[in-house]
Protein backbone atom coordinates (compact mmCIF):
# COMPACT_ATOMS: atom_id res chain seq x y z
CA UNK A 1 0.00 0.00 0.00
CA UNK A 2 1.53 3.54 -0.70
CA UNK A 3 0.48 7.01 0.91
CA UNK A 4 -2.06 8.94 -1.21
CA UNK A 5 -3.74 11.94 -0.72
CA UNK A 6 -7.14 9.97 -1.66
CA UNK A 7 -6.80 8.08 1.36
CA UNK A 8 -7.97 11.10 3.42
CA UNK A 9 -11.13 11.51 0.82
CA UNK A 10 -13.50 10.26 2.88
CA UNK A 11 -12.82 12.22 6.09
CA UNK A 12 -11.96 15.37 4.32
CA UNK A 13 -15.96 14.68 2.44
CA UNK A 14 -17.17 15.39 5.97
CA UNK A 15 -15.84 18.62 6.00
CA UNK A 16 -15.43 19.06 9.56
CA UNK A 17 -13.51 22.02 11.28
CA UNK A 18 -12.76 20.11 13.97
CA UNK A 19 -11.85 15.98 14.57
CA UNK A 20 -13.75 13.77 14.01
CA UNK A 21 -15.47 12.43 17.14
CA UNK A 22 -16.73 9.15 17.63
CA UNK A 23 -18.97 9.07 20.55
CA UNK A 24 -21.44 6.01 22.02
CA UNK A 25 -21.36 3.56 24.82
CA UNK A 26 -19.27 0.65 25.24
CA UNK A 27 -22.28 -2.25 24.40
CA UNK A 28 -25.76 -1.37 22.62
CA UNK A 29 -27.59 -2.55 26.00
CA UNK A 30 -31.34 -1.87 25.27
CA UNK A 31 -32.67 0.01 22.48
CA UNK A 32 -34.01 2.96 25.32
CA UNK A 33 -30.14 3.35 26.12
CA UNK A 34 -28.59 3.88 22.77
CA UNK A 35 -31.70 5.77 21.46
CA UNK A 36 -30.94 7.90 24.42
CA UNK A 37 -27.37 8.61 24.22
CA UNK A 38 -27.85 9.13 20.30
CA UNK A 39 -30.09 12.16 21.04
CA UNK A 40 -27.80 13.92 23.46
CA UNK A 41 -25.25 13.73 20.97
CA UNK A 42 -26.67 14.05 17.89
CA UNK A 43 -26.42 18.13 18.03
CA UNK A 44 -22.92 18.51 19.33
CA UNK A 45 -19.08 17.33 17.87
CA UNK A 46 -19.55 13.73 17.30
CA UNK A 47 -20.64 12.78 14.05
CA UNK A 48 -20.57 9.34 14.43
CA UNK A 49 -22.50 7.13 17.06
CA UNK A 50 -20.80 4.04 18.21
CA UNK A 51 -21.88 1.12 20.08
CA UNK A 52 -20.35 -2.90 20.15
CA UNK A 53 -22.95 -5.69 19.42
CA UNK A 54 -20.69 -8.12 19.68
CA UNK A 55 -18.18 -7.56 22.57
CA UNK A 56 -15.13 -10.01 22.71
CA UNK A 57 -14.33 -10.65 26.10
CA UNK A 58 -11.00 -11.91 27.97
CA UNK A 59 -13.20 -14.35 29.93
CA UNK A 60 -16.47 -16.09 29.54
CA UNK A 61 -18.76 -15.55 31.65
CA UNK A 62 -19.12 -11.65 31.35
CA UNK A 63 -21.85 -9.84 29.07
CA UNK A 64 -21.16 -10.83 25.66
CA UNK A 65 -23.04 -7.97 23.45
CA UNK A 66 -26.91 -8.32 22.72
CA UNK A 67 -26.07 -9.72 18.97
CA UNK A 68 -27.67 -8.40 15.67
CA UNK A 69 -30.62 -7.19 17.73
CA UNK A 70 -29.12 -4.00 18.67
CA UNK A 71 -28.10 -3.37 14.97
CA UNK A 72 -32.04 -2.24 14.71
CA UNK A 73 -31.66 0.12 17.42
CA UNK A 74 -28.41 1.82 16.01
CA UNK A 75 -30.67 1.78 12.56
CA UNK A 76 -33.50 3.41 14.25
CA UNK A 77 -30.63 6.11 15.85
CA UNK A 78 -30.14 6.61 12.31
CA UNK A 79 -32.99 7.61 11.09
CA UNK A 80 -33.98 9.37 14.41
CA UNK A 81 -30.83 11.77 14.68
CA UNK A 82 -29.22 11.71 11.38
CA UNK A 83 -26.18 10.65 12.82
CA UNK A 84 -23.95 7.88 11.04
CA UNK A 85 -23.52 4.89 12.99
CA UNK A 86 -20.76 1.99 13.60
CA UNK A 87 -19.63 -1.38 15.09
CA UNK A 88 -17.18 -3.56 15.67
CA UNK A 89 -17.10 -7.04 13.21
CA UNK A 90 -15.26 -9.96 14.28
CA UNK A 91 -15.83 -12.61 11.65
CA UNK A 92 -17.70 -12.68 7.98
CA UNK A 93 -20.94 -13.06 9.43
CA UNK A 94 -20.82 -9.67 11.49
CA UNK A 95 -19.72 -8.18 8.08
CA UNK A 96 -22.80 -9.39 6.56
CA UNK A 97 -25.06 -8.17 9.50
CA UNK A 98 -23.65 -4.77 9.69
CA UNK A 99 -24.34 -4.36 5.50
CA UNK A 100 -27.79 -5.27 5.84
CA UNK A 101 -28.17 -3.21 8.58
CA UNK A 102 -26.39 0.16 6.49
CA UNK A 103 -24.17 0.73 9.32
CA UNK A 104 -21.76 3.37 8.10
CA UNK A 105 -18.79 2.42 9.54
CA UNK A 106 -17.34 -0.69 10.71
CA UNK A 107 -14.18 -1.44 12.56
CA UNK A 108 -12.24 -4.34 13.38
CA UNK A 109 -10.80 -5.10 16.83
CA UNK A 110 -7.58 -5.23 18.38
CA UNK A 111 -8.29 -9.30 19.31
CA UNK A 112 -9.18 -9.66 15.97
CA UNK A 113 -6.56 -7.23 14.09
CA UNK A 114 -3.67 -9.92 15.36
CA UNK A 115 -5.40 -12.64 13.38
CA UNK A 116 -4.60 -12.23 9.47
CA UNK A 117 -6.99 -15.16 8.66
CA UNK A 118 -9.69 -13.62 10.18
CA UNK A 119 -8.99 -10.27 8.49
CA UNK A 120 -8.65 -11.11 4.86
CA UNK A 121 -11.94 -13.13 5.79
CA UNK A 122 -13.20 -10.01 6.83
CA UNK A 123 -11.72 -8.53 3.96
CA UNK A 124 -13.31 -10.49 1.20
CA UNK A 125 -16.48 -10.57 2.94
CA UNK A 126 -16.19 -6.48 2.41
CA UNK A 127 -15.58 -6.57 -1.19
CA UNK A 128 -17.02 -4.51 -3.45
CA UNK A 129 -18.84 -2.06 -0.22
CA UNK A 130 -18.26 1.47 0.21
CA UNK A 131 -17.82 1.26 3.48
CA UNK A 132 -15.54 3.41 5.85
CA UNK A 133 -13.46 0.89 7.67
CA UNK A 134 -11.50 1.33 11.01
CA UNK A 135 -8.84 -1.05 12.02
CA UNK A 136 -7.77 -0.94 15.35
CA UNK A 137 -4.08 -1.96 16.53
CA UNK A 138 -3.44 -5.47 17.44
CA UNK A 139 -3.50 -5.96 21.05
CA UNK A 140 1.03 -6.35 20.78
CA UNK A 141 2.88 -3.94 19.90
CA UNK A 142 3.43 -5.10 16.10
CA UNK A 143 3.11 -2.19 13.84
CA UNK A 144 4.04 -4.67 10.46
CA UNK A 145 0.61 -6.45 12.02
CA UNK A 146 -1.39 -3.88 12.10
CA UNK A 147 -0.53 -2.51 8.74
CA UNK A 148 -0.59 -6.24 7.24
CA UNK A 149 -4.40 -5.32 8.60
CA UNK A 150 -5.08 -2.68 6.54
CA UNK A 151 -3.33 -3.81 3.89
CA UNK A 152 -5.58 -6.34 3.22
CA UNK A 153 -8.28 -4.50 3.22
CA UNK A 154 -6.93 -2.27 0.56
CA UNK A 155 -6.11 -4.95 -1.46
CA UNK A 156 -9.92 -6.13 -1.36
CA UNK A 157 -10.65 -2.75 -3.04
CA UNK A 158 -11.75 -1.03 0.42
CA UNK A 159 -11.03 2.43 -0.29
CA UNK A 160 -12.35 4.54 2.81
CA UNK A 161 -9.82 3.24 5.14
CA UNK A 162 -8.51 4.28 9.06
CA UNK A 163 -6.65 3.36 11.51
CA UNK A 164 -7.68 3.29 15.61
CA UNK A 165 -4.80 3.75 18.22
CA UNK A 166 -6.16 1.77 21.14
CA UNK A 167 -2.84 1.05 22.84
CA UNK A 168 -1.03 -2.13 23.77
CA UNK A 169 -1.48 -4.75 26.32
CA UNK A 170 1.74 -5.38 28.48
CA UNK A 171 2.13 -7.77 31.39
CA UNK A 172 2.78 -5.70 33.98
CA UNK A 173 0.25 -3.14 35.64
CA UNK A 174 0.88 0.49 34.72
CA UNK A 175 -1.31 3.89 34.80
CA UNK A 176 -2.67 2.67 31.31
CA UNK A 177 -5.08 -0.19 30.77
CA UNK A 178 -3.66 -0.30 27.11
CA UNK A 179 0.08 1.31 26.91
CA UNK A 180 -0.12 4.04 24.26
CA UNK A 181 3.35 3.74 23.16
CA UNK A 182 2.91 6.44 21.22
CA UNK A 183 6.09 5.67 19.16
CA UNK A 184 4.52 3.16 17.02
CA UNK A 185 1.39 5.66 15.39
CA UNK A 186 3.84 8.04 15.25
CA UNK A 187 5.76 5.67 12.92
CA UNK A 188 2.34 4.53 11.32
CA UNK A 189 1.24 8.35 10.36
CA UNK A 190 5.33 8.77 8.89
CA UNK A 191 4.55 6.24 6.55
CA UNK A 192 1.33 6.39 6.13
CA UNK A 193 0.88 10.39 6.53
CA UNK A 194 -2.90 10.89 4.61
CA UNK A 195 -4.27 7.81 5.90
CA UNK A 196 -6.85 9.04 8.70
CA UNK A 197 -5.62 7.89 12.64
CA UNK A 198 -7.90 8.10 15.12
CA UNK A 199 -7.31 7.61 18.95
CA UNK A 200 -9.81 5.51 21.72
CA UNK A 201 -8.41 7.19 24.53
CA UNK A 202 -11.27 4.82 26.58
CA UNK A 203 -9.08 1.85 26.02
CA UNK A 204 -5.80 3.33 26.46
CA UNK A 205 -6.95 4.53 29.51
CA UNK A 206 -9.28 1.57 31.11
CA UNK A 207 -10.52 4.69 33.47
CA UNK A 208 -11.92 8.11 32.84
CA UNK A 209 -9.92 10.66 34.78
CA UNK A 210 -7.50 10.59 32.21
CA UNK A 211 -9.07 10.11 29.04
CA UNK A 212 -8.49 14.43 28.79
CA UNK A 213 -4.83 13.91 28.79
CA UNK A 214 -5.00 10.87 26.27
CA UNK A 215 -7.23 13.27 24.11
CA UNK A 216 -5.04 16.14 24.57
CA UNK A 217 -1.65 14.33 23.69
CA UNK A 218 -3.54 12.63 20.22
CA UNK A 219 -4.50 15.90 18.97
CA UNK A 220 -0.48 17.56 19.92
CA UNK A 221 0.50 14.10 17.72
CA UNK A 222 -2.10 15.07 14.32
CA UNK A 223 -4.81 12.29 15.19
CA UNK A 224 -7.32 13.25 12.81
CA UNK A 225 -10.20 11.79 15.28
CA UNK A 226 -11.62 10.40 18.83
CA UNK A 227 -13.72 7.43 19.60
CA UNK A 228 -14.69 8.07 23.26
CA UNK A 229 -17.03 5.68 25.09
CA UNK A 230 -20.08 7.46 26.21
CA UNK A 231 -22.65 6.29 28.25
CA UNK A 232 -25.96 8.48 30.45
CA UNK A 233 -24.86 6.01 33.15
CA UNK A 234 -21.09 5.21 33.42
CA UNK A 235 -21.19 3.69 36.75
CA UNK A 236 -23.78 1.27 35.72
CA UNK A 237 -23.27 0.53 31.97
CA UNK A 238 -22.84 -3.49 31.16
CA UNK A 239 -19.49 -2.92 30.14
CA UNK A 240 -16.33 -0.96 30.80
CA UNK A 241 -18.36 0.61 33.50
CA UNK A 242 -14.77 2.66 34.51
CA UNK A 243 -13.95 3.81 31.34
CA UNK A 244 -16.71 5.51 30.02
CA UNK A 245 -17.57 9.40 30.28
CA UNK A 246 -21.35 11.22 29.79
CA UNK A 247 -22.34 12.63 26.66
CA UNK A 248 -22.23 16.29 28.71
CA UNK A 249 -18.41 15.12 29.91
CA UNK A 250 -17.71 14.65 26.34
CA UNK A 251 -19.20 18.04 24.89
CA UNK A 252 -17.12 19.65 27.71
CA UNK A 253 -14.18 18.00 26.49
CA UNK A 254 -14.42 18.90 23.22
CA UNK A 255 -14.67 22.67 24.44
CA UNK A 256 -11.36 22.21 26.28
CA UNK A 257 -9.26 20.35 24.22
CA UNK A 258 -6.51 22.60 22.12
CA UNK A 259 -7.01 21.42 18.70
CA UNK A 260 -3.92 21.95 16.79
CA UNK A 261 -3.41 22.48 13.12
CA UNK A 262 -1.24 20.70 11.41
CA UNK A 263 1.25 23.53 10.20
CA UNK A 264 0.57 27.51 9.80
CA UNK A 265 1.22 29.62 6.46
CA UNK A 266 2.34 32.69 8.51
CA UNK A 267 6.08 34.39 7.80
CA UNK A 268 6.53 34.86 10.93
CA UNK A 269 5.92 31.26 12.14
CA UNK A 270 7.30 29.98 9.41
CA UNK A 271 10.45 31.92 9.56
CA UNK A 272 11.03 31.28 13.80
CA UNK A 273 10.39 27.43 12.52
CA UNK A 274 13.41 27.22 10.01
CA UNK A 275 15.86 29.13 12.16
CA UNK A 276 15.18 26.41 14.91
CA UNK A 277 15.04 23.67 12.69
CA UNK A 278 18.35 24.78 11.09
CA UNK A 279 20.10 24.65 14.85
CA UNK A 280 18.59 21.19 14.97
CA UNK A 281 20.25 20.12 11.64
CA UNK A 282 23.79 20.97 12.92
CA UNK A 283 23.12 19.40 15.82
CA UNK A 284 22.43 16.55 14.37
CA UNK A 285 24.90 16.28 12.16
CA UNK A 286 27.26 16.81 14.97
CA UNK A 287 25.68 13.82 16.78
CA UNK A 288 26.25 11.41 14.14
CA UNK A 289 29.77 12.73 13.64
CA UNK A 290 30.39 12.14 16.99
CA UNK A 291 28.81 8.69 17.03
CA UNK A 292 30.85 7.49 14.20
CA UNK A 293 34.31 8.68 15.91
CA UNK A 294 33.11 7.00 19.14
CA UNK A 295 32.38 3.59 16.84
CA UNK A 296 35.86 3.81 15.57
CA UNK A 297 37.55 4.18 19.20
CA UNK A 298 35.48 1.14 19.92
CA UNK A 299 36.88 -0.51 16.92
CA UNK A 300 40.25 0.37 18.20
CA UNK A 301 39.53 -1.16 21.78
CA UNK A 302 38.26 -4.63 19.68
CA UNK A 303 41.38 -4.67 17.78
CA UNK A 304 43.34 -5.26 21.45
CA UNK A 305 40.54 -7.51 22.42
CA UNK A 306 41.26 -9.65 19.64
CA UNK A 307 44.58 -9.37 19.99
CA UNK A 308 44.58 -10.81 23.80
CA UNK A 309 41.26 -12.66 23.67
CA UNK A 310 39.89 -10.57 25.77
CA UNK A 311 35.50 -10.56 25.95
CA UNK A 312 33.89 -8.05 24.74
CA UNK A 313 31.24 -7.13 27.48
CA UNK A 314 32.88 -5.42 30.07
CA UNK A 315 29.72 -4.91 32.75
CA UNK A 316 32.08 -3.08 35.11
CA UNK A 317 32.92 -0.21 32.63
CA UNK A 318 29.70 -0.09 31.29
CA UNK A 319 28.32 0.28 34.60
CA UNK A 320 30.22 3.02 35.18
CA UNK A 321 29.57 4.75 32.07
CA UNK A 322 25.68 4.34 32.68
CA UNK A 323 25.82 6.25 36.02
CA UNK A 324 27.65 8.82 35.05
CA UNK A 325 25.28 9.87 32.02
CA UNK A 326 22.50 9.59 33.85
CA UNK A 327 23.82 11.71 36.13
CA UNK A 328 24.98 14.10 33.25
CA UNK A 329 21.34 13.82 31.44
CA UNK A 330 19.52 15.02 35.00
CA UNK A 331 21.83 18.19 34.44
CA UNK A 332 20.85 18.69 31.19
CA UNK A 333 17.45 18.34 31.61
CA UNK A 334 17.15 14.81 30.21
CA UNK A 335 15.34 12.11 31.99
CA UNK A 336 16.74 9.21 33.02
CA UNK A 337 14.86 6.64 30.66
CA UNK A 338 15.94 8.55 27.55
CA UNK A 339 19.49 8.60 28.68
CA UNK A 340 19.75 4.71 29.95
CA UNK A 341 17.71 4.13 26.08
CA UNK A 342 20.13 5.89 24.48
CA UNK A 343 23.34 4.55 25.45
CA UNK A 344 22.09 1.24 25.71
CA UNK A 345 21.37 1.22 22.05
CA UNK A 346 25.03 3.17 21.43
CA UNK A 347 26.30 -0.09 23.53
CA UNK A 348 24.79 -2.36 21.49
CA UNK A 349 25.95 -0.89 18.36
CA UNK A 350 29.87 -0.61 19.67
CA UNK A 351 28.96 -4.37 20.16
CA UNK A 352 28.59 -5.28 17.28
CA UNK A 353 31.20 -3.51 16.00
CA UNK A 354 33.59 -5.16 18.43
CA UNK A 355 32.06 -8.40 17.10
CA UNK A 356 32.70 -8.34 13.18
CA UNK A 357 36.33 -7.40 14.31
CA UNK A 358 37.34 -10.22 16.86
CA UNK A 359 35.30 -12.72 14.55
CA UNK A 360 37.08 -11.58 11.11
O1 LIG B 1 35.44 -0.25 27.40
C1 LIG B 1 35.39 -1.27 26.70
O2 LIG B 1 35.90 -2.36 26.99
C2 LIG B 1 34.67 -1.20 25.42
O3 LIG B 1 34.73 -2.13 24.65
C3 LIG B 1 33.79 -0.02 25.12
C4 LIG B 1 32.38 -0.25 25.52
C5 LIG B 1 31.63 1.07 25.10
O4 LIG B 1 31.12 1.15 23.99
O5 LIG B 1 31.70 2.01 25.89
C6 LIG B 1 31.81 -1.40 24.80
C7 LIG B 1 31.64 -2.62 25.36
C8 LIG B 1 31.88 -2.90 26.77
O6 LIG B 1 30.87 -3.68 27.36
C9 LIG B 1 32.12 -1.68 27.53
C10 LIG B 1 32.28 -0.43 26.98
Amino acid sequence: MENKKELRGWLNDFGLSHPLVIGGPCSAETEEQVLKIAHELKDTDATVLRAGIWKPRTRPGNFEGVGALGLKWLKRAKEETGMLISTEVANSNHVDLALEHDVDILWIGARTTVSPFIVQEIADALKGTDKIVLVKNPVNPDLPLWLGAIERLYSADIQKLGAIHRGFSTYEKTRYRNNPNWQIPIELQNRFPDLPLICDPSHIAGRRDIIFDICQTALDLNFDGLMVETHYDPDNAWSDAKQQITPSTLIQMMVDLKIRKSTDTEADYRNALNTLRTQIDVLDHQLIETLGRRMKIADGIGELKRDKNVAILQSRRWNEILGKMILEGEENNLSEEFVLKVFKAIHQESINHQKKIINA
